[in-house]
């Protein structure tokens, strides 16, 4: 913006009064055609005319010009745009057909500006906008005007405000704030407090090199606390992944779990189909009822692929998923194998006799690529292999070393090999193929790796009399 100050104030200023093109251009008497006078009496020049005030110059050029935002070329934010559902609303996904400067929401204090887009997922869009009344800027889901996700985001605003009011109301929790819901030509609209990148960008950013101990400390340390309202409230988030946990601001580690579109109450638990394949739990890939430790083998998941900067099992089908879980870390103990709805999809089952408890067992062998691939119809692939090591641990333990000049002091180092060997027996709670015994949020926060005490030993942790005990 161009700030004209009158050159008597100028000189009063301080400022020398200098030639400018102005004083080169000869003085008209008569305005010449389309001409513009600035406040010193001194026709504008073209650039000025064109750059300041347009309005004037569009008017003084057609006295008939009338000026009005709706007209405003609009930068389209949905793909595809070419209207296909509700009057022209809507595109063929059923996704709302947002345009930048358009309006959400209709009501005094329901209205918001869109500014831009923030990212899309399986509901619908996620867009940056501005509340017309305070000013703030927020983010809105316009979810896809279809019942089945309509309902399902009914759910997200029903757990929230429960989480928000009920479970967290001073925000301390690391949960995502719901601030407000609407009906917007039949799109359900919530909105969000504004947050930053999420953790898979700053992994990528991090060009996939994985971060420090310390970082994915403070990261674990603040999602076992939103885990621990949510286990309280009885609720599984279902969808936990790096790509669901977003930075408050890229200033410092601050973060909070979004997504709650899948979130189910532990009694409602009605689907099986749930939580994103790499980080989906052996019980839920075997077809077994399930309750809020499903998230917590999601959390081991992330841990490690935070530290590694690659994720643990990057399965490429659900039977690529559990061949992956099962070369690391073994099969499932048979009471899960017994009670798994989809075992035998991916299991030979024989039984044998066991003399000694004088009964017949039933034994699992996970079935072969080939033999899977021919019975389901697919063309499995064994799938890439990020990692030379196969153990846990020695993934962990290989992994390259901080780089910095203070990290290479040998007590640094020593320092470092402890923070990985306390990471790995914390991460071993968290993947443990049996949910009865996977750890809760309340134990694992009191593991060495949260604590910061320093470990010496693995962590146990046993409940007596109903009070958590742990025994290092
Ligand atoms: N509060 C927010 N602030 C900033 N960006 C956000 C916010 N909420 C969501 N986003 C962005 O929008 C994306 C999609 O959001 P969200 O995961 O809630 O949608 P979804 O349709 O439920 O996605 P999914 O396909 O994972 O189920 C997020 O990955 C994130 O990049």
């Amino acid at each position: 913006m161009v700030v004209d100050i009158p050159p008597p104030k100028r000189r009063a200023l301080g400022f020398r009064r200098v030639r400018t093109v102005h004083d080169l251009q000869p003085r008209l008497d008569v305005s010449p055609a389309g001409r513009r006078m600035g406040s010193d009496g001194v026709y504008l020049s073209p650039l000025r005319q064109l750059t300041t005030n347009i309005l004037d110059t569009y008017r003084i050029c057609n006295p008939q010009f009338r000026y009005e935002s709706a007209h405003n070329p609009r930068r389209v934010l949905t793909k595809p745009s070419k209207p296909a559902h509700n009057d022209g609303y809507d595109n063929d996904d059923y996704d709302y057909i947002l345009y930048v400067n358009d309006w959400l929401g209709t009501e005094e204090g329901h209205k918001y500006l869109i500014l831009d887009i923030l990212g899309q997922g399986t509901f619908g869009q996620v867009v940056k906008c501005q509340n017309m009344k305070t000013h703030e800027i927020v983010a809105v889901k316009v979810v896809k005007n279809k019942p089945a996700y309509f309902n399902q985001s009914m759910m997200e605003v029903t757990i929230l405000e429960l989480l928000n009011k009920s479970c967290d109301p001073n925000d301390e929790h690391h949960i995502l704030r719901l601030r407000d819901s609407f009906i917007h030509r039949s799109h359900l609209c919530l909105v969000f407090e504004l947050l930053s990148s999420n953790l898979y960008e700053l992994i990528k950013q991090n060009q996939f090199q994985g971060l420090s101990t310390q970082l994915v400390k403070v990261f674990m340390a603040q999602l076992l606390d939103a885990m621990t309202v949510l286990k309280e409230a009885r609720l599984i988030h279902c969808d936990l992944k790096p790509e669901n946990i977003l930075l408050k601001s890229l200033q410092s580690p601050q973060i909070k779990v979004i997504d709650f579109g899948s979130a189910c109450h532990e009694r409602q638990t009605v689907y099986t189909y749930i939580q994103s394949r790499f980080y989906r739990s052996p019980e839920v890939l075997l077809g077994m009822s399930y309750t809020a430790s499903i998230d917590m083998w999601s959390l081991g998941c992330i841990a490690v692929e935070l530290f590694l900067g690659l994720p643990l099992f990057p399965g490429t089908s659900e039977y690529n998923q559990l061949t992956r879980i099962i070369d690391m870390l073994g099969l499932p103990p048979l009471s899960m194998l017994n009670t798994g709805k989809q075992t035998n999809q991916f299991f030979d089952v024989w039984e044998t006799y066991n003399p000694q408890a004088n009964q017949t067992e039933k034994n699992y062998r996970i079935k072969s690529l080939e033999q899977y691939s021919r019975e389901h119809n697919t063309n499995e692939q064994p799938g890439k292999q990020y990692f030379k090591a196969t153990s846990l641990p020695e993934i962990i333990n290989t992994a390259p070393m901080p780089t910095s000049k203070s990290a290479r002091s040998a007590h640094e180092i020593e320092k470092e090999l402890n923070n990985r060997a306390a990471f790995i027996d914390f991460c071993q709670g968290l993947l443990n193929l049996n949910p009865v015994t996977r750890w809760t949020p309340q134990q694992a926060r009191l593991h060495p790796f949260i604590t910061g005490e320093k470990y010496t030993k693995p962590f146990v942790v046993r409940y007596s009399m109903g009070r958590l005990e742990h025994l290092t």
